[in-house]
């Protein structure tokens, strides 16, 4: 093959755009230059010694196939690698000590490193044959030229991957309350939008509770700041152990939490039980350095849902005036009797 022809199909190659669509295309190309049996990309597994063929391509005596894995310590690449000799056409003569060589009757041998993007070896781009093949400088520029190539979409793959890891966790991060971990109002509002794209395709049912803890500014003013945060933070503890895995549960304000349940049926006795686990669980001690709080007074409304006509904001409303009313009629019979 001209060099024309070669430069040609490595641009064609380059075209790819993911490593499953570059290497193939690349090994086609590296076998003709080479003329070796068998040409492959590895990756190298540091921490479980493990080398693996990722791609290969065989046309000789020899197959090497693909997603077969070795013991890294007993491979050519280990000892091509630590004696910087990265072509031979005598494996028997340069490593003798080599029972997978011998077993796989190689003669001539060619491997480069493969890095990735912070210049940590990803692993290796070989050839093999069990007949004498010419090795010069020449395919060792190729070899380079290739694992350079490959190398820069590995670098590029594992940014990508980087970022949309960063990307989730930002994400994540935006939806959580960072003083009580559990989600803040904007990720209880696309938890909602979900629940309503689901009632508009099949029947469920969902029990929203809009809590507001009593007298939470007296709590503060009376423990100070840093208690009320760490009051707030054990409620939503509390929440978290004493609900159901699959309740929602959110802080929309300072002292405003928003539970959402589904459950198989609206049913009194549903509802019932949602309010009394509800209340238990605010209703609960706290222990703090100074003193255990004994809190008794948050006020929980409750809205029932079935299906989306009204709209997400109705549904808070809705919990949040029964809340109140709630609220009120404490309030009015605390004045009533002190
Ligand atoms: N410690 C702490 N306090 C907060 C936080 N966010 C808001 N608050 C306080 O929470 C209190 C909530 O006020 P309200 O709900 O209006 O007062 P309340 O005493 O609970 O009144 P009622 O609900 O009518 O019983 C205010 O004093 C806010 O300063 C927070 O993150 N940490």
């Amino acid at each position: 093959m001209d060099e024309k022809a070669i430069v040609k199909r490595i641009s064609e190659a380059l075209l790819a755009p993911n490593l499953e669509g570059l290497v193939p295309p690349l090994l086609d190309v590296l076998a003709e230059i080479t003329g070796l049996d068998s040409v492959y990309l590895t990756r190298i597994d540091f921490a479980e010694l493990q080398q693996t063929i990722i791609f290969s391509k065989n046309t000789g005596a020899l197959n090497i196939p693909e997603n077969l894995a070795v013991p890294w310590k007993d491979t050519l690449c280990k000892r091509a690698l630590e004696s910087e000799t990265f072509a031979t056409d005598d494996v028997p003569k340069c490593w003798p000590e080599s029972d997978a060589a011998r077993e796989l009757q190689l003669q001539s041998y060619v491997s480069q490193p493969v890095y990735d993007g912070a210049g940590d070896v990803f692993g290796t781009l070989c050839g093999a044959s069990r007949s004498r093949v010419l090795l010069n400088e020449e395919t060792t520029q190729w070899l380079v030229m290739f694992s350079r190539i490959i190398g820069k979409e590995i670098s590029r793959e594992n940014l990508i991957a980087e970022l949309k890891a960063e990307k989730a966790k930002l994400h994540k991060d935006a939806e959580i309350d960072p003083l009580t971990g559990v989600l803040n109002r904007r990720g209880l509002m696309s938890r909602l939008a979900q629940i309503a794209l689901k009632l508009a395709a099949k029947k469920q049912h969902y029990l929203l509770a809009y809590i507001d803890l009593d007298d939470f500014k007296q709590l503060n003013d009376q423990y100070g700041h840093d208690i009320g945060d760490r009051f707030l933070l054990a409620i939503a503890d509390t929440l978290r152990h004493e609900l159901d895995d699959n309740d929602i549960i959110a802080r929309i304000g300072g002292d405003e939490f928003v539970v959402v349940r589904e459950v198989e049926a609206l049913t009194e006795d549903s509802e019932a039980d949602f309010q009394r686990q509800l209340t238990a669980a605010i209703n609960s001690d706290v222990k703090t350095p100074a003193d255990t709080i004994v809190y008794r007074s948050g006020s929980v409304g409750i809205v029932a849902i079935s299906d989306n006509s009204a709209s997400i904001e109705e549904w808070l409303a809705v919990a949040d005036a029964r809340m109140y009313q709630q609220k009120r009629a404490r309030k009015s019979a605390q004045t009533t009797n002190p």
